[in-house]
């Protein structure tokens, strides 16, 4: 089974609105076919509607870096997946570490938004992985097991087969120390492995798993040979051009 690639870059709360579409104009026309790869940026919310107007009839896909479970309604400062959808956006970051932590996302909501994400036709990148403490505790796989399982409660197999998870272990994040590859590879194999148990095979083998944590232009090529490896979520080598266009030459 051959799963296509996917590049995301996550801007996180980064740049503004002249700096995003300085960004667009320097890379919607030099990336490679979505034929090869996905390319994904998940920026600030406010900045998707005028990225996604000049990014249109690219190979550039977007991404929001969050969003609520309802449709519409009384909740203030919250963005609502049909809203996003509205916009030609493709995809949605749930579940990211630094939501968990900051913003006090528990399993429940991410679960709650993958189904709404999904019910208005887009793409959630679930996120999921350990802190050092649980890492050094040897205790990753029954972690990241976890999480997987309660984000993806009550879906179904087909669901589960087209969409992106990411396995971000929170040690890696703008650290600089990024996972080997192997540590990689073993535990996006662990999510995999969650996935069979859960839904078979099949689905197992189409779902897409991206590594995240200090990937950048020097590792990704490492990261892209392994096996249970299908693409990257990318911080900080995401913010320049030149270093996110460089991301993407293990495409050949
Ligand atoms: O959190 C990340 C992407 O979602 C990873 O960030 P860095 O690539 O900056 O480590």
């Amino acid at each position: 089974m051959s799963r296509k690639p996917i590049i995301a870059g996550n801007w996180k709360m980064n740049k503004t609105l002249l700096e995003a579409q300085e960004f667009v104009d320097a890379v919607k026309d030099n990336i490679p076919s979505s034929e090869l790869v996905d390319t994904v940026i998940g920026a600030p919310a406010l900045f998707l509607a005028p990225m996604a107007y000049s990014s249109r009839g690219t190979d550039l896909k977007l991404s929001a870096q969050n969003s609520f479970w309802e449709n519409s309604g009384a909740f203030t400062g919250e963005n609502s997946p049909a809203a996003i959808a509205d916009l030609g956006v493709q995809y949605i970051i749930i579940g990211h570490s630094e939501r968990r932590e900051y913003f006090h996302e528990t399993d429940e909501d991410i679960n709650k938004k993958a189904k709404a994400i999904i019910a208005n036709g887009l793409t959630p990148i679930l996120c999921c992985g350990e802190t050092l403490e649980t890492f050094e505790a040897g205790k990753t796989a029954e972690w990241v097991e976890g999480q997987i399982t309660a984000g993806l409660k009550d879906l179904t197999p087909e669901q589960v087969s087209n969409l992106v998870i990411a396995y971000e272990p929170i040690w890696a994040i703008g650290t600089g120390k990024s996972a080997t590859s192997e540590i990689a590879d073993e535990t996006c194999g662990v999510v995999r492995a969650t996935v069979e148990k859960l839904y078979g095979s099949e689905v197992a083998d189409k779902v897409r798993i991206q590594y995240g944590g200090s990937v950048k232009p020097e590792n990704v090529d490492e990261y892209m040979s392994k096996e249970n490896i299908d693409g990257a979520l990318v911080g900080g080598a995401s913010l320049e051009a030149e270093s996110f266009l460089a991301l993407l030459n293990f495409v050949k």
